[in-house]
């Protein structure tokens, strides 16, 4: 929400602890409310006290103006009361107005806009992920900060679909100010709210893959559930004729075969469409309803085992903004442990040991949001190690990252010892990272081998719309 609700700033109001700006808005407006409706100084003088916040915060009284608006509906109300109230009446310029409706009006009206203005105050001069931890420290229940939080995200990903689609209409010659693209700008707030019910869809896979089943972990009890022990001898990935078409038909996978043991390391590359991303999300059983076998160590991936399933199998999402939502990276990486029952010391340990492996643990009480693109892509592989998997799944590992922290990226992976199936398009990163690679195309594993020799196959690649880049050469 940052920019449209929140002003950031350096003035002393900016710099108060969140916990001491939540407890000053709710007594005030406590206040506010307590007062008699009569007590019209007091009205003034709660409005003086708010605008020398301002003074105080350097930000001008313009800029609450036009975010109060979303009061109106309160204002037309109160506007309304004196003219649809009941007896004694008095005469206003020769209009018979209501005297209880008239004071009644004056109520909504002043005591709404204080209210308003408290709260705008409040979140102009407190950052979102600042006022969850002041929420936090006033020893809210978890529950209740975590429902905020994810109401919070909900609002940013609302506002961040908003904001890139404003940046691409205005880039083709659009200017919202003229009446006659009303009908464009409509339209745009149509699409806006698919992009991010679509947004909203990946993030709650990325919840749904850490094991969260509705229910937020509260840190309370003890809901461990008993690993179901692997197989020693199975793969540790075994996927037979796996076949699968979407609600609408659109046939994905057309039956997949393939065989992965223990600690081995496997590039999944593939055109555009190829069925990458839809066969990943059946190694958890996120995607699930078509034909075909699914083994993790020896476990059929069922609806009765997908717990476990989604313990042993950790998947990394492409876009690390999808998979962080809490506060706090600390929060973020504890959440898949605690939905798979660990508490205490031990979850405490586990969250210190993700962060070590990709050398965050300096960054645990910062926001997500505060960091940089490579440092949230290894928190969010944090998120998931902290699950302790036995595979790891990566989409995209190396997608949109600067050439330093690619190389940081591949450091931290290759130290990992753990089996891993890694989606990419990036085919230098493949080679690097992995021994072998099995391309998909069609909904099919059209060739499985040694990734050099793959990478070698100028024809195999051309016929599957891969492409070295340019002056990259296989010595
Ligand atoms: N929710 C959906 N409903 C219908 N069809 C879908 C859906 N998601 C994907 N598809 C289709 O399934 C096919 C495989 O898509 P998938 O996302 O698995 O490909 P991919 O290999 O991961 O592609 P990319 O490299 O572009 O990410 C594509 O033709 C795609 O259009």
């Amino acid at each position: 929400m940052n920019g449209v609700l929140h002003r950031p700033g350096d003035s002393p109001v900016h710099r108060l602890p969140p916990q001491v700006k939540i407890v000053a808005a709710v007594v005030s407006v406590l206040c506010v409310v307590a007062t008699p409706r009569e007590a019209f100084p007091a009205f003034g003088i709660y409005l003086l006290a708010i605008t020398a916040v301002w003074f105080v915060a350097r930000i001008p009284p313009t800029w609450f103006a036009s975010r109060a608006l979303i009061e109106l509906p309160f204002v037309v109300l109160a506007f309304a009361l004196p003219f649809t109230g009941h007896a004694p009446y008095a005469d206003f310029f020769g209009v018979a107005v209501s005297v209880e409706g008239a004071l009644a009006g004056w109520n909504i009206l002043a005591k709404g806009t204080l209210g308003v203005l408290v709260s705008l105050t409040l979140a102009a001069t407190t950052a979102p992920q600042d006022l969850l931890l002041g929420l936090q420290r006033l020893r809210m229940p978890s529950v209740l900060v975590t429902i905020a939080t994810l109401m919070l995200r909900y609002a940013e990903v609302v506002v961040a679909e908003a904001k890139r689609m404003r940046v691409a209409r205005i880039s083709r010659g659009d200017d919202p100010r003229f009446l006659w693209q009303l009908g464009a700008t409509a339209k745009g707030v149509g699409s806006l709210f698919i992009r991010s019910y679509e947004r909203g869809e990946r993030v709650h896979l990325a919840m749904v893959s850490r094991g969260w089943t509705g229910r937020m972990p509260d840190g309370r009890g003890s809901v461990a559930v008993e690993a179901v022990p692997a197989t020693t001898t199975a793969p540790a990935l075994l996927v037979e004729k796996l076949a699968f078409a979407y609600p609408d038909g659109h046939q994905a996978l057309y039956g997949v075969n393939l065989r992965v043991e223990r600690g081995e390391r496997v590039a999944v590359l593939g055109p555009n469409g190829a069925g990458k991303t839809t066969f990943v999300l059946h190694l958890n059983g996120v995607l699930s309803g078509g034909s075909g076998r699914i083994e993790v160590a020896g476990l059929p991936v069922t609806k009765e085992n997908l717990r476990e399933i989604r313990r042993r199998v950790g998947v990394v999402f492409q876009d690390p903004d999808d998979q962080l939502f809490l506060p706090t990276v600390r929060q973020d990486v504890a959440f898949g442990p605690a939905n798979f029952g660990l508490r205490g010391e031990e979850l405490d340990e586990r969250v210190r040991a993700a962060l070590a492996a990709v050398g965050m643990s300096d960054v645990a009480d910062r926001s997500p949001l505060h960091l940089s693109g490579g440092q949230r892509r290894r928190v969010a592989l944090a998120t998931v190690l902290a699950c302790d998997p036995e595979v790891l799944v990566l989409d995209e590992p190396s997608a949109n990252l600067e050439p330093v922290a690619r190389r940081e990226l591949a450091e931290v992976l290759l130290g990992l010892d753990r089996t891993m199936l890694m989606v990419t398009h990036d085919l230098p990163y493949a080679l690097q990272m992995c021994p072998r690679s099995v391309l998909v195309d069609g909904g099919v594993v059209v060739a499985d081998g040694p990734t050099r020799e793959i990478l070698a196959d100028a024809d195999l690649l051309a016929r599957h719309r891969l492409e070295l880049p340019y002056g990259f050469r296989l010595d």
